[in-house]
């Protein structure tokens, strides 16, 4: 099995209105996010890749357009603001584009990372 991953950066605010107003992640703040996808494969293509990471340029626009420097409360709804709700969109929305997509990870500090990997179909 062949795994590679590609990295891609923005900047967003955020507000976890659904937690205790004493939580300090409650008030509005922002972070400097890092997605992380992955992709697998048993076999390579003819150029020796699971994938181009070239291809990945979509999420890349799709980040920049719709996530950098923009209020994820406003772009996913309340309640999928936390790192776990933002990794399964990211794979989802990779998945829907590469069948190769194993996993999406995202970090909103230098100590946190979220991962959303589905449990393979038998
Ligand atoms: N399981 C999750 N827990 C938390 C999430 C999350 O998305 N998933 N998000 C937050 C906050 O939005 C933010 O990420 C703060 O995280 P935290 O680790 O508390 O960050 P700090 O820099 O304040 O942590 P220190 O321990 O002070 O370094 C909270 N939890
Ligand atoms: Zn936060």
């Amino acid at each position: 099995m062949f795994r590679v991953t590609k990295e891609f950066h923005f900047s967003a605010s955020h507000q976890l209105g659904h937690l205790a107003p004493d939580h300090p992640c409650a008030r509005l703040h922002g972070h400097n996010y890092i997605v992380e996808i992955e992709l697998a494969a048993e076999d390579l293509d003819e150029r020796g890749f699971v994938r181009d990471y070239r291809d990945l340029d979509a999420l890349k626009t799709y980040i920049d357009t719709t996530f950098d420097h923009r209020h994820l409360n406003e772009v996913l709804g309340d309640r999928r603001v936390t790192a776990e709700q933002l990794a399964r969109h990211f794979y989802e929305w990779c998945a829907a584009r590469y069948p190769e997509t194993t996993a999406a990870r995202v970090s909103e500090t230098p100590k946190t990372w979220a991962e959303y990997r589905p449990t393979p179909r038998p």
